[in-house]
């Protein structure tokens, strides 16, 4: 044994630990990074070190106090942290050996005809928001929406945003290469990182990937602005084809002829 190893016995399990609790700790830092979790989580450790210092000095009735405020200690940081814990599990369920067991592949074709309506409506002003459902089902914000199911084509996503259609309100909802749903409600981002200038439509298409990992393509009404949220980050003035590409890169699209044979051997077997 080393004098290393004899002053600070560390095993390899400690190391491994040390490792995932600051991997732990960076993911739960940039998920909390410009939300108001930060302000709560600066608030429950400056109770904890208050704790500390009253069990260290022997302050009777404050200890008691604070037993008792540490026994409901963890329900409320289940509450007060639900839209990070959300995030951070739909985060371990988006990693690549998890999303193959629930994620369906998608026809190239349904991007194609998405991306040939987003092109059309930001050249005529439009305003769009679109959704992909992926690994985390979305049935709850479908189900605020009119519900459709029908085959995506560039003539019908037209139709729908168009602004004297009563449908075009909210955002469509695509699961299983249909349009589930129009006129669904998202959930609105309070997120502090993005801009002050930013609206409604974007914060609700960010708001969206802040709680599940669906995939939100935005026509901005006012620019004709191409955008794309995931993972609660907003990327704009993006063109139709790097659109296209983002999409299928996302949602990993693949021609319908591969995806049919794949469907017929998963059913058969
Ligand atoms: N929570 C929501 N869920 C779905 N759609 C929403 C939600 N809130 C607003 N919208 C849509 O956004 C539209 C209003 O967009 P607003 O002008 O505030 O946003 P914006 O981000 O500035 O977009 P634009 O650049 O198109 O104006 C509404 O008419 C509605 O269709």
């Amino acid at each position: 044994m080393t004098l290393v190893h004899w002053i600070i016995p560390i095993r390899l399990v400690d190391l491994l630990e040390i490792a995932l609790v600051a991997y732990v700790l960076y993911k739960l830092y940039q998920l909390m990074r410009g939300t108001l979790a930060v302000q709560i989580f600066l608030g429950v450790m400056a109770i904890y070190l208050l704790q500390v210092i009253v069990t260290a000095l022997d302050m009777t009735m404050l200890r008691r106090f604070f037993s008792a405020l540490s026994e409901v200690a963890v329900l409320a940081v289940i509450i007060l942290f639900q839209p990070e814990i959300r995030r951070l599990l739909v985060m371990v369920a988006q990693t690549p050996f998890l999303r193959r067991f629930v994620a369906a592949p998608v026809r190239e074709e349904v991007i194609n005809e998405v991306c040939a309506a987003v092109a059309e409506m930001s050249r005529l002003r439009i305003g769009g928001l679109i959704a992909f459902e992926r690994s985390t089902g979305l049935r709850h914000y479908i189900e605020t929406g009119t519900i459709l199911n029908a085959r995506i084509s560039r003539e019908l996503l037209l139709t729908i945003f168009y602004d004297k259609n009563p449908l075009h309100d909210g955002a469509v909802i695509i699961r299983n290469q249909v349009i589930a749903a129009a006129r669904c409600i998202l959930p609105v981002s309070t997120s502090m990182k993005l801009s002050p200038h930013l609206g409604l439509r974007h914060r609700a298409a960010v708001g969206l990937t802040e709680q599940t990992d669906a995939f939100v393509v935005v026509v901005s009404e006012e620019t004709g602005t191409i955008s794309v949220a995931q993972q609660g980050e907003l990327i704009s003035n993006l063109t139709a084809a790097e659109l296209c590409t983002l999409l299928i890169e996302a949602l990993e699209a693949r021609p319908a002829v591969e995806v049919e044979e794949e469907t017929s051997v998963n059913l058969q077997s």
